[in-house]
Formats: structure tokens, C-alpha cells, sequence
């Protein structure tokens, strides 16, 4: 009888302890996804910041991709008002809100900041108050953790490590093997043209060139091995891309599926290889200086732990990564601002004979372009950055507040999401004038920090430290390759053209870039002006 009386007694323990764990799950939840996000609702609203109102759990996700569904639907007239299709929710819920408003990725609360002042304020004056958010984790699998994602001391670190990459210095000596590449890629144009015309989709054909600048940017003398190393880590871009678009559950990454095993298999292979590529590289780097490719930069530090003052070590981890951040950061982005602006010289021929016109005075009509050619070809300068301005491959970016903090007034609570809409900074009408939406390179004949209202208003390669690191690599190879396409080819767009900018990550054209290019006689320069 003592014995039954007990055993019902822990039983009735055991229901309510359970009851009592249910019940605190069940308010845990509801203060995150319901009244959290309430009551930071209203914080933001006593402010006078509104917004499209939280739903639960989902927040703004269901309106938002359903506005961007609808915009990209079906492509758009040859117009730059690319604001609309592109970033369609910001500009609906802009009209309604203004341009400072919110809006909930999930439980997740964003605060758009499109003002310059602003944007100042996040990147420089203040920016020890804020942090790069985390990536999702199918972006996160594809960028690495390396520079992209790092933060503190170990991003600083690994940044000093890596610039000498970068310096002009240092690009310069990459000038004749990225020429050599595209000119390669020029003559088999010419072969496939009858009648001296060609029609090529420019955006993949694009991308295999900006891979090779990338590998060699990264590997220098292992450039082989790097390349095989790249190109199954493009088979894990696809892979990763494909379930980008399909796949919305939470975990799924880690799903035995198909996709996830060959994924699996793929991330193996490519470690492996780099692990071997390092050791390699070690041993024939002893003793002697390293070559200042990522790769070099980094083994070097690896082996001189703690030199310099550095406290933080290198590892082979960290070099994989790198590895990684530089192949998904590098390659696309620099493509994609190479599609546009040859869109953009197709669809206004007046601009193309100009820049062509200084190519030619300057370079002769064959000869490669060396780096002092490079730096000197003003109009195309101007073209590139109108280019990135209309079309900046990275459209937005996001910064969280590390605390509370107050940004221009307002009083912003730690953990908020800051969405920078690049795109749209550089569509405003405000701090460009009427013709922001003109394709007009003229504006920055007296330099980018002249060329607006604000002279922060021009953010395609991003601000303050965090800036991106491979921007003169990616202007100097962009304008390289069309100085030497513009001495050798005259191109328009191809009947089948459709003007369709899209974002999947990068800013790209939905139905690719399908130009028709016309061979040039060889000439002298004086010959062609008569
Ligand atoms: C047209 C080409 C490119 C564009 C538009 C672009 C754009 C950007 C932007 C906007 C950022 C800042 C992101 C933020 O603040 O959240 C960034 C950072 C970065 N970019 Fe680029 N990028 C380009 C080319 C490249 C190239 C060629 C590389 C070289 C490998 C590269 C490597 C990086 C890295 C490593 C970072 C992170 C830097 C850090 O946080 O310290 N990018 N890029």
C-alpha cells in the first residue's frame, strides 16, 4: 500500500515537472517570438519608426518574398529605375513608412538606413558599436570563415596579413597574365564569328576569367593546384546556390539527402587538397621569401608564430578559410560589375565610342594596356564607377548594434539588425539629382567624393575598415579587360536581350547578357579618325 502510494506520488512529480517544463518552453517562446518583438515594436514606433506590422514567427518574410516574386516575374524596360524590381520591398514599404522604417526577417527586427549621415555614423565615427551579422547558414557554409565573417582581434590580424595582396604594387605584376587571358578569350570570339560578328552570353564567359585573376591572386605559383581546388569549390557554390533557392528548413544542411552527402564529399576533397597544397608550399617556401599571394602571406605567418607581436596564431584551418572567403567574395562580384558595365557601354553607344576613343589614343589599337595605361584611362574610370553605382553588384549590407546605442537620435536596442540598402543610397533621387537614373559617367569627371549631394553617397565597395580589400584588384581588372575588348570589338545588345536585374546574393542579370560583338581592323589610331 506504502509502496503504491509512493510510486503514484512520483508519478504525479513527474507529470508536473513536465507540465512545468512545457509551460516554461511555451513562455520562453512566446516572450521570443511574440512579445519581444512586440514590445521593440512599440519601442521603435514611440520614436516615430514604423513599419509593415510583425507577424508571429514569420514576421514580414511572407509579403516580403512575395513582393520580390511579383517583381521579377517578368523583365523590366531598357530604364535604370532599377529600385523597384530589384529591391521592391524597400521601395513599397518606403512610400508608406519612409525611408527609416522596419521591417521583421522572422523574429528578427531590421532597421533600414539609406541617410549618408547615418551610414557615416555605422561604418566610421562609431563603427566600434556594431558588428557584421551572421551570415545564414548556407552562405556562411560557402563564404568561409575567414575575413567575410571574422571579427575582432583575429579579423584584424588576418587583415593585416592579407593586404600586400592587394597593393598596386603587388596587382601591378598580375597585369600581363590577366591580359593574356583576355585576349586568349578575344580570339576565340573572332574564330566563332562569320562575317567578323559574334553573339556571346557575356556573364558566364566573364566569371571563367575572373576566376582565373582570383586563383592567381590567391595561389601565385601553385596556380595549377589552385585552380583544381576552385573548381570543385564552384561545384559547392552550385550546390549551395540550388539550395538556396529550394530549401527553407531549419537544419536541413544537416539532412543525409543527396545534395548534402556530394556536399559533404566536395567540402572533404577540397581540404584535403588544400592541406597538401600547404605542405607543399611550406616546404618549398623555407628559407626563402614568400611570393605575396594569399597563400604565401599566410604561410608565412603561420610559420612565424608570434613575430611582430602578433598573438594570434595562423593556422591551417584559418588559411582553408581564407581560401574560401576570397574565392566567394572575389569572383562573382567582379564578373557581375564587368556584365553590367559591358550592358551598359552596349546600350549607349555614344559612351562606348568615348571610351574606346582614349583606349585607343593612348594604348594603340593591339598592344596591351600596362598598369600606367590602366590608371590613366579616365573616361572608362568614370564609366566603371557609373556603373557601379546603377548596378552595385553587392546591393545591401547589414550591420547589428553591439549594445544599445543611439544613432543620430534615435535610440536603437542591442541585438538590432541595421540593413545599409546600398542600392538604394545610390538610387536617390535627393542625393543625386533629376537624372539619377540616367546613365551619365560625366558625374564623376571631378572624382567620386564630388560626384554627389553627399560624399558618402558612393558605397559600392562598402566603408570604413571593413571596406572591401579586393576593390583595385577588381576596378583594375574590370577596366583591363574592356580596354582590350573595346580595341578589338564594337558591341550592341542582341535582339534576345531583356533587361532583368535580379538579386540571388549578387546583383545579376536574370536572363543573362547576351551581346553582339563586331571585330575591328587592326589600326593605327590616326588612321581611324580620318
Ligand atoms: C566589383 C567587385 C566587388 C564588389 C562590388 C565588392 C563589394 C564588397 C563590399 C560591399 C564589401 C563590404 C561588405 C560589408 O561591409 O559588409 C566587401 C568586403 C570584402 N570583399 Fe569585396 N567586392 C568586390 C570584389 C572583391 C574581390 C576581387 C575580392 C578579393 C578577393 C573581395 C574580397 C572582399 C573581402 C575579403 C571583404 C571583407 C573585408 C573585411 O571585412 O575585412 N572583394 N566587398
Amino acid at each position: 500500500m506504502e509502496e503504491e502510494r509512493v510510486v503514484l506520488w512520483l508519478s504525479w512529480v513527474k507529470v508536473v515537472s513536465l507540465s512545468c517544463v512545457v509551460v516554461l518552453v511555451a513562455l520562453r517562446v512566446a516572450v521570443l517570438l511574440w512579445w519581444r518583438p512586440m514590445r521593440i515594436q512599440a519601442h521603435f514606433s514611440r520614436q516615430g519608426i514604423r513599419g509593415p506590422p510583425y507577424r508571429f514567427f514569420i514576421g514580414n518574410v511572407k509579403e516580403l518574398v512575395s513582393m520580390m516574386l511579383k517583381a521579377s516575374s517578368q523583365p523590366m524596360p531598357f530604364s535604370h529605375n532599377i529600385l523597384p524590381r530589384v529591391l521592391s520591398f524597400y521601395h513599397h514599404w518606403k512610400k508608406i513608412y519612409g525611408a527609416t522604417f522596419i521591417v521583421w526577417f522572422g523574429p528578427t527586427v531590421r532597421l533600414t538606413v539609406s541617410d549618408p549621415d547615418l551610414i557615416r555614423e555605422i561604418f566610421t565615427s562609431k563603427s566600434e558599436l556594431y558588428e557584421k551579422n551572421e551570415a545564414p547558414p548556407l552562405v556562411k557554409q560557402l563564404e568561409g570563415d575567414g575575413l567575410l565573417s571574422l571579427k575582432g582581434e583575429k579579423w584584424a590580424h588576418h587583415r593585416r596579413i592579407i593586404s600586400p595582396t592587394f597593393h598596386m604594387e603587388n596587382l601591378k605584376l598580375l597585369i600581363p597574365v590577366m591580359g593574356t587571358s583576355v585576349v586568349e578569350m578575344l580570339e576565340k570570339w573572332s574564330e566563332m564569328g562569320e562575317k567578323g560578328e559574334v553573339e556571346i552570353e557575356v556573364s558566364e564567359l566573364f566569371q571563367s576569367l575572373t576566376e582565373d585573376v582570383i586563383t592567381r591572386t590567391a595561389f601565385g605559383s601553385s596556380y595549377e593546384d589552385g585552380k583544381a581546388i576552385f573548381r570543385l569549390q564552384s561545384q559547392q557554390m552550385l550546390l549551395a546556390a540550388d539550395a538556396f533557392q529550394k530549401v527553407f528548413i531549419p537544419g536541413y544542411r544537416f539532412f543525409p539527402t543527396r545534395r548534402n552527402i556530394k556536399s559533404w564529399k566536395l567540402e572533404k576533397k577540397i581540404r584535403k587538397s588544400l592541406v597538401r597544397l600547404i605542405e607543399r608550399r611550406r616546404e618549398s617556401n623555407s628559407g626563402s621569401e614568400g611570393a605575396k599571394d594569399l597563400l604565401g602571406l599566410m604561410i608565412e605567418a603561420s610559420m612565424g608564430k608570434g613575430k611582430n607581436g602578433n598573438s594570434v596564431s595562423v593556422t591551417v584551418d584559418d588559411i582553408v578559410e581564407e581560401c574560401k572567403s576570397f574565392f566567394f567574395a572575389g569572383k562573382q562580384t567582379t564578373s557581375n560589375l564587368l556584365t553590367w558595365t559591358t550592358i551598359l557601354l552596349a546600350m549607349h553607344p555614344h559612351w562606348q565610342v568615348q571610351a574606346r576613343d582614349e583606349v585607343l589614343s593612348m594604348c594603340g589599337s593591339r598592344d596591351l594596356p600596362t598598369k600606367d595605361h590602366v590608371v590613366k584611362l579616365k573616361t572608362l574610370s568614370m564609366i566603371v564607377n557609373e556603373s557601379l553605382r546603377l548596378y552595385p553588384p553587392t546591393i545591401a549590407t547589414i550591420r547589428r548594434a553591439k549594445a544599445d546605442v543611439d544613432l543620430g537620435g534615435y535610440k536603437i536596442p542591442r541585438g538590432t539588425e541595421l540593413l545599409i540598402p546600398i542600392l538604394a543610397v545610390h538610387h536617390d533621387q535627393a542625393i543625386w539629382g533629376n537624372d539619377v537614373n540616367e546613365f551619365n559617367p560625366g558625374r564623376f569627371s571631378e572624382g567620386v567624393a564630388r560626384a554627389a549631394k553627399h560624399p558618402v553617397a558612393f558605397i559600392p565597395f562598402g566603408l570604413g575598415v571593413r571596406t572591401c580589400i579586393g576593390q583595385n584588384l577588381a576596378v583594375l581588372q574590370t577596366k583591363l579587360a574592356l580596354a582590350i575588348i573595346l580595341q578589338r570589338f564594337s558591341f550592341r545588345l542582341a535582339p534576345n536581350y531583356q533587361h532583368a536585374p535580379t538579386v540571388l546574393m549578387l546583383l545579376y542579370p536574370q536572363y543573362g547578357a547576351p551581346i553582339l560583338f563586331h571585330r575591328l581592323p587592326k589600326t593605327d589610331h590616326q588612321d581611324q579618325r580620318l
